[in-house]
């Protein structure tokens, strides 16, 4: 794509992102932020990795720099044989390098972060341990959702060890199906997350909205899902808790995955949790005395296949009472309804196999015939929507 195509298309994202913050109220002054009356402060402060204060170095984009294309590109809008296959990976490094460039260039010193430097705006959403606000750095004037987790509620939760993690990975990752975490800083009270704005929202409220997706949709979906799949596992990260919930949707339509609160670097050293929702689970991860070694990185494929099943079905295949899902997942025990075309039905049931070795793997599954075939009508189909 032309690189002045590209511009443009940076220039209306941000300029989108700038709308949609104008829209917003400043709701709060910086001390009532995330202020939460539902818990009191009983315990004491955990996650004080360094003084009130302490503020982790990183680096943000600038205002500028999302104008030029800090932000990435849509998939949606590529040309297909693009979406399908190598061109997301492509696209995933052309915005990792533009992104170090423009930190480079812009950005020479390693930032610290202070509330003070953001304006809040309106609350983007509540989740178990905090909330989230769109907020604006002052300088750069840079839009990006800033979440807010009170470390007592952390430390109530026994969630230390999450939140932890969940910084750790979810910040050395540089993909454009995967929300960018900028970086983090904490006063006496609380941690705070410099999130990617995703200008769309949840996935789970799109799919509860349309019930179930078109196979065009689904399949432009699914080969994003692979694209940041592919990279997390070369990166040797397993998420185990993909589903629509932890699934955030770009200006442009596109995936953007998050919520890396489970996630691990593989090979783990913990014992295998329930730590995903039931429906979700693979077979492995269901065994009893399944531990750290019976289970790798194909526990992701697995969930894949759930998600192409729930987004092109309208609910996920094992759905039952606890005992049956857990029963029925044993048994890669589901039904496809007629309505499923060949190819996803095919996809689907490549994904969901019970050997984890073989899983179809998710280089084949970017150049899947389901994938290729609906991407190329999914294109004209976005571009008719669009226009
Ligand atoms: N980067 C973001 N851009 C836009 N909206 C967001 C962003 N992050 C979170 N939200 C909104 O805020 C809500 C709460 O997010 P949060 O990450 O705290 O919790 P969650 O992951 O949804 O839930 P839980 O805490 O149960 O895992 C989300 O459901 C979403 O609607």
């Amino acid at each position: 794509m032309a690189a002045r195509t590209l511009e443009a298309r940076f220039e209306r994202m941000s300029v989108n992102d700038e709308n949609e913050y104008q829209k917003s109220k400043i709701v709060t002054t910086t001390t009532q932020l995330g202020h939460s009356t539902s818990r009191p402060n009983l315990y004491k402060v955990a996650l004080q990795a360094g003084s009130a204060n302490t503020v982790t170095a990183v680096t943000l984009p600038s205002q500028a720099a999302q104008r030029k294309g800090a932000q990435p590109p849509s998939p949606t809008r590529k040309p297909v044989a693009s979406a399908v296959s190598r061109s997301s990976d492509e696209l995933a490094l052309a915005h990792v390098e533009r992104k170090s460039a423009t930190i480079l260039i812009e950005q020479p010193s390693m930032k610290q972060f202070h509330l003070g430097m953001f304006e809040i705006g309106r609350p983007l959403g509540k989740g178990k341990f905090g909330r989230v606000y769109l907020a604006r750095e002052r300088t750069s004037g840079f839009i990006c959702a800033l979440k807010v987790l009170h470390k007592s509620e952390i430390q109530q939760g026994r969630v230390e060890k999450q939140v932890r993690r969940e910084i750790e990975i979810q910040s050395n990752l540089r993909h454009p199906n995967i929300l960018q975490l900028f970086g983090h800083f904490h006063d006496n009270k609380r941690v705070f997350l410099i999130l990617e704005f995703a200008g769309k929202g949840e996935l789970y409220k799109h799919l509860r909205k349309e019930n179930r997706f078109p196979e065009w949709k689904a399949s432009q979906y699914i080969a994003q899902m692979a694209s940041a799949l592919r990279y997390l596992h070369r990166k040797h990260v397993i998420h185990r808790d993909i589903k629509p919930e932890n699934i955030l949707v770009g200006i442009h339509g596109e995936m953007k995955v998050s919520d890396f609160g489970w996630s691990v670097h593989a090979p783990n050293s913990r014992r295998a949790t329930m730590c995903g929702t039931l429906d979700y689970l693979p077979p492995e991860m269901l065994k009893p005395g399944s531990s750290d070694n019976s289970y790798n990185e194909k526990v992701d494929l697995w969930s894949l296949g759930v998600l192409t099943y729930e987004f092109l079905v309208g609910e996920a295949p094992f759905e039952d009472t606890p005992v049956m899902t857990q029963r029925r997942i044993a048994r890669a025990d589901m039904t496809i309804p007629s309505f499923v075309s060949p190819e996803a039905r095919d996809l689907i049931k490549r994904l969901l196999v019970l050997d984890p070795e073989k899983r179809i793997p998710l280089e084949q599954v970017q150049t899947h015939p389901w994938i290729v075939k609906h991407c190329l009508k999914g294109e004209r189909a976005a571009n008719r929507e669009k226009s």
